[in-house]
């Protein structure tokens, strides 16, 4: 393995030479930034505006970091005069993170424009952003010191995260083991510096330089970065907010909800840009007029396909059950994964959803016969509400499923995307899921894939858009005779060519 490391004062406490079996590549933050995004280095501790600009390349190693609380000391624009009357900053070339804090500071904090320019020298130079070693060997030759992780703290009164440990993600998915065991020394390396910090051979300043730093990163931390990467996607730097994704498998997407990543599947499940319990409410509760029918009809029967962590089922119940008390639900959802519960265990459910979740945790596993096969069902059952969690391969619920006299109002459709999970998305499928649909029922996607499109339209469908939240493109909607806002009449005709 490949590890790129900060020789910077402030990487000491990770204790580097301790991973002799490990290849070590010493640079400066932007230097590393560029090696990991190339995949030249497997894992490394490198800018945390790396990880914001490209966080799909990577997953962070969670509960390290280099942060500060208030003054950092080693971050800072060193100037001759004021910072009123700064013009132009030369920047050091070794950073990407606080050039990026010195931008937001500037362009958003105080509204100004300075001019910058990477520097080669420090000599003649009346404003200059310094990082890192040189940052506490130069800051007595200038007068005006400004700490940047100071005025972030003032204006956020939040702690201000520079780097993260991240690892490839391509390199992860093959070596989870390894990262699992480097993560936990490097933790357990941390922790034994600080308490043995007061014998280590190092000037006393140099101590408590360390000692005010942070190197874990708590859900302040990425609160911080998230309001980081907002101001940077104001300006321009980078396209997209991010969400945060860790190698133990948590993502806190971009609403602040959490979901996992399925390292079998290689996918979240939730979309990223959207988060978990928007996307559950415009993707699937909206666009299937969940509320609509059980003020209407008092009842509703529902098929979730892909319980997943249950943001679509709790979504659901709790948007029907505000609107009407007193509605029957009904919900058949099939999952194959049978650890369903134990995934759902290590996220932090929504505060407004808490209720719902607490009817998941007392279903109880039972047998449940559809058509003339068999499966193991998780089952719950109230006044309100009856739910069955399915434990089988979509197809074969659904084929079962076609065998009962059955109907749905509502079909949550939410497996892994067709690129990971092609089988779930296939003209068959949807020929027999049509069969268990009443005319009106909506079917609703968050895939636009033509494929998907195609096999919908084939299958006898009519097939709608709903307007994209979060991400660039629409999803779907689809019925056979029920009230579906249209796709545009120029997708239409493209769908149309191809088919013939
Ligand atoms: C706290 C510091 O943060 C560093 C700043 C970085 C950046 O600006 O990109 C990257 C890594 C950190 O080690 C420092 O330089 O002292």
């Amino acid at each position: 393995m490949k590890i790129g490391w900060i020789d910077y004062l402030n990487t000491l406490p990770f204790q580097i030479e301790r991973f002799r079996d490990f290849q070590i590549v010493k640079d400066v933050p932007s230097n590393l930034n560029k090696l990991l995004f190339e995949g030249k280095i497997d894992a490394g501790i490198i800018s945390a505006a790396e990880y914001l600009e490209h966080y799909y390349k990577y997953f962070i190693l969670p509960d390290l970091s280099i942060s500060s609380c208030k003054d950092v000391k080693s971050v800072i624009l060193a100037s001759h005069i004021p910072l009123e009357d700064i013009k132009k900053i030369y920047i050091t070339k070794e950073s990407k993170t606080s050039v990026n804090l010195l931008r937001v500071i500037f362009e958003i904090f105080l509204n100004k424009k300075p001019e910058y320019k990477p520097f080669e020298s420090l000599k003649n130079k009346l404003s200059v952003l310094l990082i890192g070693d040189k940052a506490l060997k130069h800051k007595s030759d200038y007068p005006y010191v400004y700490d940047l992780s100071k005025i972030w703290f003032d204006y956020t009164n939040l702690p201000f995260t520079f780097a993260l440990w991240c690892v490839n993600k391509e390199y992860f998915l093959n070596n989870r083991e390894r990262i699992y065991n480097f993560q936990s020394k490097l933790k357990e390396n941390v922790k034994e510096f600080f308490e043995k910090i007061d014998n280590y051979p190092l000037e006393t300043e140099k101590k408590e330089y360390l000692k005010n730093l942070s190197y874990d990163l708590t859900d302040k931390h990425i609160q911080s970065l998230r309001l980081f990467s907002q101001y940077l996607k104001q300006l321009n730097l980078i396209k997209k907010i991010p969400d945060f994704r860790f190698t133990d498998g948590k993502v806190i997407t971009v609403d602040n909800t959490i979901t996992l990543y399925n390292f079998d599947y290689n996918e979240a499940y939730h979309s990223s840009s959207a988060g978990a319990y928007t996307e559950s409410m415009h993707k699937f509760i909206i666009p299937c007029k969940i509320q609509e029918i059980c003020e209407k009809n008092g009842s509703t029967n529902i098929l979730d396909v892909g319980f997943g962590l249950g943001y679509n089922t709790s979504t659901a119940i709790k948007s029907c059950l505000e609107k009407n008390p007193n509605a029957k639900i009904q919900i058949i959802s099939i999952e194959k994964d049978k650890n369903f519960l134990e995934n759902i265990k290590r996220i932090e459910i929504p505060e407004n959803l808490k209720h719902v979740y607490e009817i998941f945790f007392k279903m109880v596993l039972d047998k449940l016969t559809i058509g003339n096969k068999t499966f193991d069902v998780y089952k719950y059952e109230d006044n309100n509400l009856k739910l069955s969690v399915v434990l089988a391969d979509g197809r074969e619920a659904i084929q079962a499923l076609t065998d009962e006299n059955i109907k749905f109002d509502a079909v949550f459709w939410d497996p892994f995307s067709p690129k990971v999970n092609p089988e779930m998305w296939e003209l068959e499928l949807f020929e027999n899921l049509r069969k268990i649909m009443k005319d009106e029922a909506i079917f609703a996607t968050y895939s636009s894939a033509k494929e998907v499109k195609k096999n919908l339209l084939e299958a006898g469908f009519k097939i709608g858009m709903v307007e994209p939240v979060g991400r660039k493109s629409y999803s779907l909607v689809a019925s056979i005779s029920g009230d579906i806002p249209p796709l545009p009449e120029k997708e239409m005709e493209k769908l149309r060519k191809h088919q013939v």
